[in-house]
This record gives structure tokens, sequence and C-alpha cells, in this order.
């Protein structure tokens, strides 16, 4: 990788030589080996009322979209509350896990771990791999001839910190994803101009949507889920292309997604509509190729004088520490799991991948609910399929992605459904219909309101007294830290009726006049 001259590489050696420690790694200069990474500046496109843990909403006083360092610390108060933290080894690498040479008859397994230099090995009788999949950055240089030549410098946006080093430079951000949006948008502040290259294109959304409302908690509900499954796709198709262009037109933008009908997440982004108007950003189709000192696109277009590339590529996942890469297979972006857990081909249920799914809902829950469903697999309490009938289950799924996200080499799947399908098999999906005799009020919350994790903790293993009061009060938590201004008395409007009642008063006598 070409590093940048005029990124310090002193920063490099520093942290060898005690390079202060960020509170948080994720925020450490130079990434860690094997662990995620992301720029100062990211604040989370889930809001705080989609993406809490079920059973411990975020405090009332937390902003919607959240920045990471409260992310974090949110995370802790979270390990805090439920004594988690005597649970966890910090500072500790897994190297190595295999099965033990009984595994057939004990489903155990011996985990290598490293920890200050010392090794160590201990046998378990169930493993979750908990290692995400944002942390291997997806940089196919090969699709870009010639940056071999390029005379400036690129790096992948997992190595992207801060906009300041790319004062008055000319830059090139590469994929039109959220890491890509938002550094092109921090860059547009500094930079003397940013140009964005997308392939597809994307739709691009404002955390803040209808009504100044949080995108997810008007979007990601039962309804609209249903509403999606049960009309033609034809329909629901036209539906979903006109909500996302409802607030303006992705074409005058250059932003139109090559296949708008495909459900894949969008891209939140509340500036980069103001940074391409000010011209700041300008948007580009795919790099064709580059040249010494200049970048040629698709459209033939040349941009000259180029000192930056920065490849907003997304990520691989991988899982070097499994002695046997068969168990979890996973190639082209895809994993071959039973319900996107279980590895389908084990003789003992006991090994489970968490986090391996992207959807239009948050990680968090989701997450929760796979562990839910997990333990109970471990328990013995969910039985699995035979492995033919769990090998159907992952290529049928496999056929609906095509459907929703017009490949199956991918780990998008849709929110609900895959909540839903979940929450069933453990007895924790709340009954609708049953709520509409029972608790009326809760059901039209359940169904037409936002679907917030608390839904997912309403009834069976794992309930929690406090969701149905936490989903009466959602909103307000969600108003809570915006309405920080209470309105002076209103003076001088008339009742908005009078008003109304006063304009279609002459509308009618013209009416009556020209008819
Ligand atoms: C820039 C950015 C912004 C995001 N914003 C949002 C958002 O707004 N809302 C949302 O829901 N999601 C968001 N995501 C996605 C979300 O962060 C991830 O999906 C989430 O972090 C996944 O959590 P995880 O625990 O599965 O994986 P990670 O958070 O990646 O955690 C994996 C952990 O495993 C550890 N690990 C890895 N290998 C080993 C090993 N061999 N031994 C020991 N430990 C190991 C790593 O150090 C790390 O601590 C964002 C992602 C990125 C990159
Ligand atoms: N604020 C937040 O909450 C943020 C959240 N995130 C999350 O982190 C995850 C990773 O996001 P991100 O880093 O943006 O990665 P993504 O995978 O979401 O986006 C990668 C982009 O790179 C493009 N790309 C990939 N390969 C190529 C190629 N060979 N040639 C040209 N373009 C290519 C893709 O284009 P194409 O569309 O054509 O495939 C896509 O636009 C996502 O889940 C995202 O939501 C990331 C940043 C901030
Ligand atoms: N869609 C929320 C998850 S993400 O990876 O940003």
């Amino acid at each position: 990788m070409h590093t940048c001259p005029f990124l310090p590489t002193e920063q490099v050696n520093l942290q060898r030589g005690g390079y202060p420690k960020f509170a948080v790694p994720l925020l450490q200069e130079k990434p860690e080996e094997g662990r995620a990474s992301i720029y100062r500046t990211v604040f989370t496109n889930s809001c705080k009322e989609m993406m809490c843990y079920p059973d411990f909403p975020f405090p009332d006083d937390y902003p919607n979209y959240i920045h990471n360092a409260r992310l974090h610390k949110y995370i802790r108060d979270y390990a805090q509350h439920f004594d988690l933290l005597r649970h966890i080894r910090f500072k500790t690498t897994v190297t190595k896990i295999r099965k033990r040479p009984d595994f057939s008859a004990t489903g155990q397994w011996e985990v290598v771990t490293r920890s200050d230099g010392k090794e160590e090995a201990a046998v378990f009788d169930a493993v979750m791999v908990c290692t995400g999949h944002h942390v291997y950055p997806n940089l196919p240089l090969a699709h870009f001839p010639g940056i071999e030549k390029f005379k400036g410098c690129y790096l992948h946006s997992r190595d992207y910190k801060e906009p300041e080093k790319f004062r008055g430079k000319k830059v090139l951000v590469v994929g039109l994803g959220n890491s890509g949006c938002d550094i092109a948008v921090e860059l547009s502040t500094v930079a003397s101009q940013v140009y964005l290259s997308s392939r597809r294109g994307s739709w691009v959304m404002s955390r803040v949507w209808n009504f100044g409302y949080p995108w997810d908690m008007l979007l990601i509900t039962r309804f609209w889920t249903w509403l999606d499954n049960f009309l033609p796709k034809a329909v629901s198709d036209w539906l979903y292309v006109r909500s996302m262009n409802q607030q303006y037109k992705h074409e005058d933008f250059g932003l139109m997604p090559v296949d708008g009908s495909s459900r894949r997440e969008p891209v939140l982004n509340d500036d980069i509509l103001s940074r391409i108007t000010c011209g700041v950003v300008l948007i580009k189709p795919n790099v064709k190729e580059f040249r010494e000192t200049s970048v040629l696109f698709q459209d033939g277009t040349v941009q000259d004088d180029l000192d930056a590339v920065i490849f907003a590529t997304g990520y691989s996942h991988s899982f070097p520490f499994m002695e046997d890469e068969s168990i979890i297979e996973s190639k082209n972006n895809e994993a071959t799991l039973y319900k996107c857990i279980v590895p389908p081909k084990l003789e003992k249920p006991t090994m489970a991948v968490i986090g391996l799914v992207q959807s239009f809902g948050s990680a968090i829950p989701t997450a929760d609910v796979q562990c839910r469903w997990a333990v109970k697999v471990f328990q013995g309490l969910c039985t699995l399929p035979s492995v033919n009938e769990m090998l159907e289950d992952i290529e049928e799924k496999k056929r609906s992605k095509i459907r929703w996200f017009g490949t199956s080499n991918t780990l998008q799947t849709d929110y609900i459904t895959y909540m839903n399908e979940l929450t069933s098999a453990i007895g924790a999906k709340p009954n609708v219909l049953k709520l509409l005799l029972t608790d009326p009020l809760l059901a039209l919350k359940v169904f037409f309101g936002p679907c917030t994790p608390y839904q997912f903790r309403l009834t069976g293993p794992g309930k929690w007294s406090g969701a149905r009061k936490a989903i009466f009060t959602q909103w307000d938590r969600t108003l809570k830290p915006t309405r920080t201004r209470e309105a002076p008395p209103a003076t001088s409007t008339l009742p908005s009726l009078l008003v109304l009642g006063m304009l279609l008063i002459p509308l009618l006598l013209l009416l009556t006049v020209l008819y």
C-alpha cells in the first residue's frame, strides 16, 4: 500500500514506543490487526430506540443517533448492569479453535488463547464465534488497472481516521457505502476537491425522515414488512423506489442505484446532498483505470492531479483461528450457516457464529436474538433438522436473497423476517392477533409502530417485565433529546381551522360562480 507522504508515519513508530492508546481501541491511529477500526466522527446510522439491547433502553437524554464513544459507554454500562465483565477476558486473542478428539461424542472444543505473550488452552462445551465482519478490508486492487503506476497514495477506509491530513488535496473516494459517503463528506470540509466514485449507485437517505422522525422508526415496522411481502413484487418494488426517491430524485445527484428495487442496505447521510450542491463533492461513475497522476472513469472523463485515493470498498470476513476452515464455510461474502448461525455439518451442534448478518435492522438486537436461539440449541431445547434439511433451507434462503438483493452472495437479510424466524423458534415472537384481544393498544404499537427491540422481550423465555412500558415510552425517549426548548406561547397565529375556513369560503364562492 502506498503510504501517503502527508500522513505522518512517526505515529506508527510512536505506537511501538508507547503511543497513547485511545480509550477506545477502535480509534487508534493505526488499526490493530484483526480488529474493527472506525474513523473518529462515526455516528450510528440506527437510532437509539432501534439499536438498544432489548432489555436495556438507552438513557432518555441520549441523542437519537449516537457518537461511537457514547455507544462504547452504553455497551460498557450494559456489561456492568448485567455483571458480565467477570466473564470477559480482555487483551486475550483466540489463536486456535479445534474439535476435541472425542468431539463426535462430547461436542467439546479446545480453544487456545494468547495473552501477554502467554499461550493457554482450555476445553469448552460450546463456542460462540462473535468476531465481527467489518475487520478484514476488501481491497480489490485487481479491479483498478494502473493502480500500481499511480504516484499518489491510497489507503482503505479502515485506515482512515480524520480529514486534517488531506487539507488542500484532491482526493478520490471509491465506494458509495456508508463509509465512502461519510468520509467524502468529511474530507470535503478541508480537501481542495473530493470525487466520490460509485459502481452501482445507492439509495442515500437522511437519518431525519418524514416529520423529522428517525428513518428507521418509520420504515422498520411489521406493517411495512408485511406489505412488502404481501403485495405482488412489482408493486412492492414500485412503492419502494417511490419511497426512496420521495425526498429528492437520486438521478439528479448521480446517486441512482442501478437496481433500485434491491433492498440492499441504504446509505444514511444527512450532508452529502449539500456537499454535492456546493460542488465540493463530485459524484463519478466507476473507475476504469489509474494513471501516474490521474484517473480515467468509465464515462471517459479524466481527473488530473489526484493526490490520494481512499478505497471505501467494504470488508470481507474470515476465521483464521479455525483449525478446520471447512467448519465455517464462507466464500464470496456468504457463509453456509443454518439460520445464519450454525455450521450445518457438525456432528454435535455446539458452535454458533453470531453477527454474520447485515440488515436494515441493528446489529445489537440481532445478535441478542441470535444468542438466545443458539443457547436453546446448545441446551437441546431447539432441535435442529437433519443436515440435508438444513442445507436445503440454506439454499432456499439464498434464492430469496436473489429476489430481494439481486445476489445470493450477501450477508444481507430482511430484518423483521429474520427476527421473526428466530423468535418463533424460541417461543418469543409476539402474537399480534392474540395481543389484539388482550392488549389492543400494544398490538397496534407492535404492528404499526417501529419494530423496536423491546418487542423481542415481550413474551416467552427471556421475557422482560419492562418491555411493554419501554414500547409505550419509546417516542418520549425519541423526542426528549431534541425538544430542548419550549416554544413561546403562540401570539398572532389564528387557529388553523379558522384560517382554513377563511380560505375555503372564497374558493367555494368562486366554484359556485364558475359552475
Ligand atoms: C463505521 C461503522 C459504523 C457502524 N454503524 C452501525 C450502526 O449505526 N448500527 C448498527 O447496528 N451497526 C453499525 N455498524 C455495524 C456494527 O458495528 C457491527 O455490525 C457490529 O460492531 C458487529 O458487532 P460484533 O460484535 O459482531 O463485531 P465487532 O464489533 O467487530 O466485534 C468483534 C470483536 O471480536 C474481537 N476479535 C476478533 N477476532 C478475535 C480473536 N481471534 N480473538 C479475540 N477477539 C477477537 C475483535 O477485537 C472485536 O472486539 C457499523 C460498522 C462500522 C464499520
Ligand atoms: N455511520 C454508520 O453507521 C456507518 C455504518 N457503516 C456500516 O459498516 C458496514 C461497512 O460499510 P462500508 O465500509 O461502506 O462498506 P459497504 O460494503 O457497505 O460498501 C462498499 C462500497 O464499495 C463498493 N465496492 C466494493 N467493491 C468494489 C469494486 N471492486 N469496485 C468498485 N466499487 C466497489 C461497493 O459498490 P457496489 O454498491 O457497486 O457494490 C459499495 O458501494 C456497513 O454495514 C455500513 O452500514 C459504515 C460506515 C458508517
Ligand atoms: N443497518 C445497521 C447495521 S450497519 O452495519 O450499519
